[in-house]
């Protein structure tokens, strides 16, 4: 028999399902953010296939991501993930996890926007780095001084990610907790709805 907390996550996933219809979830953030770690637990939890946008156009061009930086530059990769990004929001309800770059392309930002229910998952600078440092595949942070680089990237990129329909505080706590407070932050949506429909309604 399931337990009552089971009943819960299965009565929690449906109506999330239900509530993202033909549409994705999408992630989007910065480097470390969690996108990818979360995303994937949040898929399993909801029941809804997976894909992760870098892995996506790592298989597609049969290429590591820093080897397509160096061999054709960021505005080809841009333009990939642009087109790697639409095809995949076609594909019905899958939760996406974009690469840190995806949502800052106007043009992929519109589409993600249009097209799917979009989560920034929102990062301070020492969790970033925390979580980046002891990494090299991420081509934009093989500079002199990372760390910077990572704070000069949350300056112009933090006004723009905002633009995502929610957010939630990537931190120092258990994956699980993040993957929870994603998972309420998107059925609250639903109630903002009806309660925005209930203040129309006494009109
Ligand atoms: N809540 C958390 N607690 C502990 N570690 C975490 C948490 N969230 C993410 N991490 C860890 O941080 C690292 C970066 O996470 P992840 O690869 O998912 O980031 P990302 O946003 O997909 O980054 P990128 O844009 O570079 O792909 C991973 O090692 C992951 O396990
Ligand atoms: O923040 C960015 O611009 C990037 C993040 C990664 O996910 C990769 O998509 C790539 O390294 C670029
Ligand atoms: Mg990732």
């Amino acid at each position: 028999m399931k337990s009552r907390s089971e009943d819960k996550s299965s009565a929690h996933a449906e109506l999330v399902r239900d509530l993202l219809g033909k549409r994705a979830l999408v992630f989007v953030g910065l480097m470390g953010a969690g996108k990818s770690v979360i995303g994937k637990m949040v898929a399993n939890a909801i029941g809804v296939p997976f894909i992760d946008s870098d892995n996506e156009i790592e298989e597609a061009s049969r290429m590591p991501i820093s080897d397509l930086f160096a061999s054709y530059g960021e505005p080809e990769f841009r333009a990939l993930e642009g087109r790697v990004i639409s095809r995949l929001l076609k594909d019905g309800p899958i939760v996406l996890s974009t690469g840190g770059g995806a949502f800052i392309n106007p043009a992929t930002r519109q589409e993600i926007r249009q097209r799917s229910l979009s989560v920034w998952l929102k990062a301070d600078l020492d969790v970033l780095w925390e979580r980046v440092r002891r990494r090299s595949h991420r081509p934009l942070l093989q500079t002199e001084n990372p760390r910077q680089t990572l704070r000069n990237l949350m300056e112009q990129r933090y006004p723009i990610y905002a633009e995502a329909d929610l957010v939630v505080n990537s931190r120092d706590v258990s994956k699980d907790v993040i993957v929870g407070e994603v998972i309420d932050a998107v059925l609250q949506t639903k109630k903002s709805h009806m309660d925005a429909a209930g203040v129309a309604n006494d009109k």
